[in-house]
């Protein structure tokens, strides 16, 4: 697979269009208007040129040549596999998964979600390809952490299945693990509760934000706290990973603390938007 297409150049498609060009793709990327394409163009030059300062990359620029960002989505048609990363909604995921079929031409193309917590059934039974359709979901930053989750539906076949493991072992260098079609697959479901525990701890007055993180990050070891991750997460992806796990199993760990709710009607959602739990500058 060589001709990769990505939708979405928000925090996670840049990301993807960046580890499929560093390794060797040729990578076609959709936004939806000429604003966003351009600020998904700066952040890819950005991370590309901070890569190349840091000594992990050769050539920016090589890179760079090998990705284009497009506002038409027709410019997939002859994509080998698309992966989608537009934002955590059912229903644009649905809308899109809809025009991808009609759009990527060739029978043996793969269309790939992103999603970390949508089941995969939902978009593959829109497509009249459902044994095409599958979960390949990274990890943020993209170009850090080595992690795909490979989520087949009831109807994936095994050969596609197969293949996206092949590339993402093979030829992105990461690694590749399978789980079954529900919500939040492996590490949701497992990440998720977790900070927001963290999240009822800070809103309960137990202990301050630092202190949670602090003792996460010195006694257990994490590379930075609950709280922290959930500003690099997205306050507003923490929640609607957090509806979705609730909606599929009705367990109340899953359920979205009022303070996150009420922060995300707030905009602030974290690093993105430079204050959650933390500040940033921007
Ligand atoms: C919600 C979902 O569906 C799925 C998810 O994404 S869940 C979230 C999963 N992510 C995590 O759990 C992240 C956990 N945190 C970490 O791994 C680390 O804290 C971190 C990589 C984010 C930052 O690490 P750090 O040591 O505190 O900072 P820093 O020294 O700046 O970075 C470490 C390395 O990562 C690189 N890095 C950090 N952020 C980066 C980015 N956005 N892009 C590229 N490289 C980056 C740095 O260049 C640095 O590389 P070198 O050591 O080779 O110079």
């Amino acid at each position: 697979m060589q001709k990769i297409g990505v939708v979405g150049c928000g925090l996670m498609g840049a990301g993807i269009a960046e580890v499929c060009a560093r390794a060797g793709s040729e990578v076609v990327v959709v936004e939806s208007d000429d604003a966003r394409a351009e600020s998904g163009r700066a952040r890819l030059e950005k991370s590309l040129r901070r890569a190349q300062e840091r000594g992990k990359l050769d050539d920016a620029g090589a890179v760079l040549e090998r990705i284009r960002v497009v506002t038409d989505l027709t410019e997939l048609a002859d994509r080998d596999m698309v992966v989608e990363a537009i934002l955590e909604e059912e229903s644009a995921k649905v809308a899109l998964f809809k025009q991808l079929d009609e759009i990527v031409t060739s029978p043996d193309a793969i269309l790939a979600s992103n999603t970390s917590s949508i089941p995969i059934m939902k978009l593959a039974t829109v497509t009249k390809r459902p044994s095409h359709v599958l979960g390949v979901h990274f990890f943020n930053p993209v170009p850090v952490l080595k992690l795909v989750e490979l989520v087949p539906s009831l109807m994936t076949d095994a050969q596609t299945t197969e293949r996206a493991r092949d590339y993402v072992d093979n030829t992105l260098g990461k690694q590749a693990i399978t789980c079954q079609d529900r919500a939040g697959f492996v590490v949701n479901s497992l990440l998720i509760p977790f900070i927001l525990s963290a999240i009822r701890m800070y809103e309960s007055g137990f202990a301050t934000a630092e202190d949670i993180d602090s003792g996460l990050v010195l006694g257990a070891a994490h590379p930075q706290g609950p709280l922290a991750l959930a500003d690099l997460i997205g306050l507003d992806t923490t929640m609607a990973v957090a509806q979705s796990l609730y909606e599929e199993f009705k367990e109340p760990l899953y359920a979205p603390p009022p303070l996150l709710a009420r922060m995300v009607d707030a905009g602030l959602l974290g690093r993105k938007t430079g204050r959650g739990f933390y500040t940033y500058e921007q």
